[in-house]
């Protein structure tokens, strides 16, 4: 039997520390242990304690004052330095064993999208910890009900989904935030969108890029980027909806991977 884990990702300010606390507050209600590996070597102080911490290890501040490098080449910087010492990693995790971990990120999205980091984080967890990952990634609901933001934001969590290679989950937070009539009926055409639709829409507003939208549009659609969990930090149906959801991509995947180990997943299967 392997060990759970949710990686909890998205742009910065997105809500991944209210969603990680909300996940915890949740299992204690119902009576399951889950603990917050805290990623993030410059995070405020959490609601929780933190289980496992980076900071720990190093510290943004640290290595910016040391080295003299700006924050996003510290940041780099303290990854890599956790590559080199994962023992530390293993021995701060070693003894969670029956735990829901739940892996709080950083907000600077190219840690998944753009530099191998964290994909080769993700394989040390799974081949060297046996953890069975699951990605979640989160965009606020007031940034994607504008279609093409809707595209842009899909494009990032799309190439998150492709460098870590895991089930992956989308989640729409802040939803409390729209609060006029108008934006909350287009709010429900983002929860399940279709890129099509919405991609005529942006033609609208900018026809030079016609061709080049409706590809993306293609490629959203085929990569099953199309549905988003409404999350309401607050409210814990939510959560629960949210959690079983994470349960079933992850026991899908490890069923998949025990049958066909080396075969391409199906997205339409998921
Ligand atoms: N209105 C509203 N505010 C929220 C919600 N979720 C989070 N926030 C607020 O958004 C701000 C950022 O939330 P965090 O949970 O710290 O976001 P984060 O993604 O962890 O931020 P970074 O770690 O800095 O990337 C805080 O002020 C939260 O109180 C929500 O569902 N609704």
């Amino acid at each position: 039997m392997s060990r759970v884990g949710v990686l909890v990702m998205g742009p910065a300010g997105v809500g991944k520390s209210t969603f990680c606390n909300s996940i915890i507050s949740h299992m204690q209600t119902i009576g399951r242990r889950a603990h917050i590996v805290n990623l993030d070597p410059a995070a405020e102080p959490n609601k929780y304690e933190f289980t496992v911490d980076i900071r720990d290890l190093i510290s943004l501040d640290d290595v910016m004052e040391e080295l003299d490098l700006g924050p996003n080449g510290a940041l780099i910087y303290c990854f890599e330095y956790l590559m080199k010492n994962l023992d530390w990693l293993d021995e701060e995790i070693g003894d969670y064993n029956d735990e829901y971990l739940i892996f709080d990120c950083p907000g600077q999205i190219e840690l998944y999208t753009h530099i191998p980091v964290l994909p080769n984080i993700v394989r040390h967890l799974q081949q060297q910890l046996n953890f069975s990952l699951c990605a979640t990634y989160l965009m606020e609901a007031p940034f994607i009900i504008d279609s093409s933001k809707y595209f842009s934001g899909s494009l990032c969590a799309m190439s998150a989904m492709i460098l870590l290679e895991l089930p992956h989950i989308n989640v729409l937070s802040k939803l409390d935030l729209i609060k006029d009539e108008y934006n909350r009926k287009k709010l429900k055409r983002f929860l399940n969108p279709d890129p099509m639709l919405l991609a005529n829409e942006v033609e609208d507003v900018n026809p030079k890029f016609q061709k080049l939208t409706k590809s993306i549009a293609n490629l959203v659609d085929d990569f099953g980027m199309v549905q988003f969990l409404p999350l309401e930090a607050n409210n814990p149906d939510s959560i629960e909806t949210i959690l079983s959801y994470i349960d079933d991509v992850t026991q899908w995947a490890e069923n998949q991977e025990q049958k066909e180990p080396n075969d391409q997943i199906d997205i339409e299967e998921m």
